[in-house]
């Protein structure tokens, strides 16, 4: 069976879009990661399907490279948002996801605006395996004396996160700090691991080792938990730009609402049909 698909990214985090609201599009995890696999696949970070909801415009469903189906995706929602914008005409679509419903919006410069909820903070939300507090949990790496990154905050967006405050943000370190902490027993669900450098009070360089996906070129969900761990912790304020390798998200933890919004760039690569 052929399937058309869009390819898109949003900040350089990439997908396979499949519009799934006609017809069923139900991948095995074995033909998701097939699909995702840049050698022989089409290639990407996350597959995508735009499914029929009761409750809002679409249902978003996410699998991530290595075929596993997760709750959320915020570069992806903006991606889905721009296409149920543009079809239905609409300024503004509710899109359901595992984690819950999300708005997105259309934003100046041709952007889309995602209003991702609240963070969840609770310790058996993110969820981790013991209590603790989020704004710093006990975890380390490195030698127990002279630890290289130590204390990240942990935070859920529908997703479980970590974020490491620090300066090493080096390929080699993030890629093997990150393989570590993902399957972390800590975590039982595992967990994409963030490592935000904040350059000033409104301004975090962030790179992410994502669950299922490896080092990925932005991650919007882990923006948004970036931002929340740092103004938790007094190194932002609640709102900030966070450069990570693919362009530029802007996120705001808004204070009436505690809703987290985040905004950035969508863009259509190409168009393909997958065989399956
Ligand atoms: N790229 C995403 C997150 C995709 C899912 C994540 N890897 C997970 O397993 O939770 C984003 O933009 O948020």
């Amino acid at each position: 069976m052929t399937r058309p698909f869009l390819k898109m990214n949003g900040a350089g985090n990439d997908f396979v879009v499949v519009n799934a609201l006609e017809t069923p599009f139900t991948p095995t995890a074995e033909q998701a990661r097939a699909i995702a696999d840049r050698a022989t696949g089409q290639g990407c970070d996350q597959l995508i399907a735009i499914e029929p909801s009761d409750r809002a415009d679409a249902f978003m469903r996410v699998w991530n490279a290595d075929g596993g189906v997760v709750e959320t995706c915020g570069n992806a929602l903006r991606c889905v948002g721009q296409v149920l914008m543009q079809a239905t005409g609409k300024d503004r679509v509710i899109i359901d996801t595992a984690a819950g419903p999300t708005v997105a919006a259309r934003a100046a410069d041709g952007q889309v605006r995602v209003d991702m909820g609240p963070p969840r903070l609770g310790w058996d939300e993110i969820p981790l395996a013991e209590e603790m507090d989020t704004r710093g949990i006990e975890l380390q790496v490195g030698p127990i004396d002279a630890p290289l990154v130590h204390t990240p905050g942990a935070v859920s967006m529908g997703n479980p996160h970590v974020v490491f405050f620090t300066d090493r943000l080096d390929d080699g370190f993030v890629r093997a700090t990150g393989s570590l902490i993902e399957h972390h027993p800590l975590f039982p669900e595992g967990v994409n691991v963030g490592f935000a450098h904040v350059l000033a009070p409104d301004h975090i360089r962030l790179r992410v080792w994502e669950r299922g996906a490896g080092l990925t070129r932005a991650c919007g969900t882990g923006a948004c938990a970036a931002l929340v761990a740092c103004a938790r912790r007094g190194l932002t304020g609640r709102s900030a730009a966070v450069d990570v390798d693919g362009g530029r998200l802007f996120i705001d933890w808004d204070e009436a609402t505690g809703h987290v919004l985040m905004t950035g760039p969508v863009e259509l690569e190409r168009t393909g049909s997958l065989e399956l």
